[in-house]
């Protein structure tokens, strides 16, 4: 067989008659490569939502395995729709959903993981038509009900079938590439060509949405290329504007010099900090007291005096969090603790810009309206208050901007303080 490719069209690119002619037509064109395709696609945009709110409106708590059978519905319909207009153009297919490929998954319902992925329907049809189509947000559990993957899943779908059939993906969006910053926040964006593997996990990680973080967890694994470019563009056969994940892209970085490379954010998030005089035990009894993901900005076990400890979690979990304080403030030794939850975040990512002076020279504009920065190997982020968001974008972009943090930081002036 020809080699394969594997092409995701998110919620966006496929929302309406019009968007999937266009990229039926593209289809159409790309018989002669007679390279063969793998096409998962999303919902259309709005729809999975639309679902969601219709379950909610028929029960007030849905059991999740009968979640998983409304809102994966979305995909269906969006592959039916396409699947007809390859074959109007001539392009053989056939629709599959995840539990007709099958895609099996932990059973884990709304929020699932994949375990295996059977490869021979796929080939199957690959072998007497030009393209499959398949259902992203999917798969089937062990029972044989439908699961699905958790917002944003449609792109672990594709990374997950890229992974196993060893060919490359194609992420296409409703914008030109992974970008400096969000184009909607920072019309001064400009596409990034090449990103390493490494910095677009921490962009997906800390908000950018343009890929999903567990997506690139699995394309990880296998290390086959993957791209992200525009599904209008893409679908003109100007596909050269795109952003390519390279796994290797260190090695062709100058040595020792640091790197800006883009920024993202992540809106509602709530800001906790606390001082107690117990151990380390207070996090983890908050952690499961109010049952959500806390991530960790610092925690500093100060000798006698106890320790002190900055958080940051999804502004949903706030009310259950302050209750979770008053119940640690009977039980242990907490002396003091604030929440705030109208905070976001505001990430720089870039190889090498972890070191204190430049992390400062990126941060420093910033510094009085921070709650707390952190820093990873190739990442500075800002606690700030969401009041605050738009403005530290704009100032930390500039930074992207010239790639050059010393540029940036001299652009920017210092005069935020
Ligand atoms: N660094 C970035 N580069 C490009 N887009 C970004 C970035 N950060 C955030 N975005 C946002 O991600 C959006 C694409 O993600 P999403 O709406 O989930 O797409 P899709 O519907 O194709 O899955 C863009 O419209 C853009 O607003
Ligand atoms: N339809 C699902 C899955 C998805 O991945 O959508 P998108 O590709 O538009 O982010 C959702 O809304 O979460």
């Amino acid at each position: 067989m020809h080699g394969i490719v594997v092409r995701k069209y998110g919620g966006t690119s496929v929302a309406g008659a019009p968007r999937l002619a266009r990229i039926a037509s593209a289809a159409q064109r790309r018989q002669l490569s007679r390279r063969k395709a793998v096409v998962v696609a999303s919902a259309m945009s709005g729809e999975t939502n639309r679902l969601v709110n219709a379950l909610r409106r028929t029960v007030r708590e849905p059991e999740p395995i009968a979640a998983d059978a409304v809102v994966c519905t979305g995909e269906q319909v969006t592959i039916g729709l396409l699947s007809a207009a390859l074959w109007e153009r001539g392009v053989s297919n056939a629709a599959l959903t995840g539990w007709q490929v099958p895609i099996i998954t932990n059973g884990d319902h709304t929020r699932s993981l994949i375990s295996s992925v059977y490869t021979r329907r796929i080939y199957t049809v690959l072998r007497v038509s030009a393209a499959t189509m398949v259902a992203g947000f999917q798969g089937v559990d062990a029972l044989g009900c439908s699961s699905t993957l958790g917002r944003g899943g449609s792109d672990t779908t594709a990374a997950a079938l890229s992974s196993v059939l060893r060919s490359p993906c194609l992420i296409y969006t409703d914008v030109d590439g992974v970008c400096t910053g969000d184009p909607r926040l920072v019309p001064s964006a400009r596409v990034i060509l090449r990103i390493s593997y490494e910095e677009m996990c921490e962009l997906a990680g800390f908000g950018s949405r343009v890929v999903h973080d567990r997506s690139l967890t699995l394309q990880g694994r296998s290390a086959v290329g993957m791209s992200v470019l525009s599904s209008s563009s893409g679908t003109c056969n100007n596909e050269k504007l795109r952003t390519s994940v390279f796994f290797n892209l260190g090695r062709l970085m100058p040595m020792d010099r640091p790197q800006a490379t883009s920024v993202s954010y992540r809106r509602c998030r709530a800001y906790i900090y606390l001082r107690a005089s117990g151990g380390g035990d207070v996090i983890l009894t908050l952690s499961a007291l109010c049952g959500e993901k806390i991530e960790l900005l610092s925690f500093l076990h100060d000798g006698a005096r106890g320790v002190r400890a900055a958080m940051t979690t999804p502004a949903s979990a706030a009310p259950g969090l302050e209750g979770a304080l008053c119940n640690l403030r009977c039980r242990t030794r907490l002396r003091r603790s604030q929440c705030d939850a109208a905070s976001c975040d505001v990430s720089t990512v870039g190889l090498g810009i972890r070191y204190a002076q430049v992390a400062c020279s990126i941060a420093l504009p910033m510094l009085r309206r921070a709650h707390a920065i952190a820093t990873s190997e190739i990442r500075i982020s800002l606690c700030l208050k969401e009041r605050d968001l738009r403005c530290a974008v704009g100032r930390m972009h500039l930074t992207c901007l010239h790639g050059d943090w010393r540029r940036g930081f001299a652009d920017s002036g210092a005069t935020w303080l």
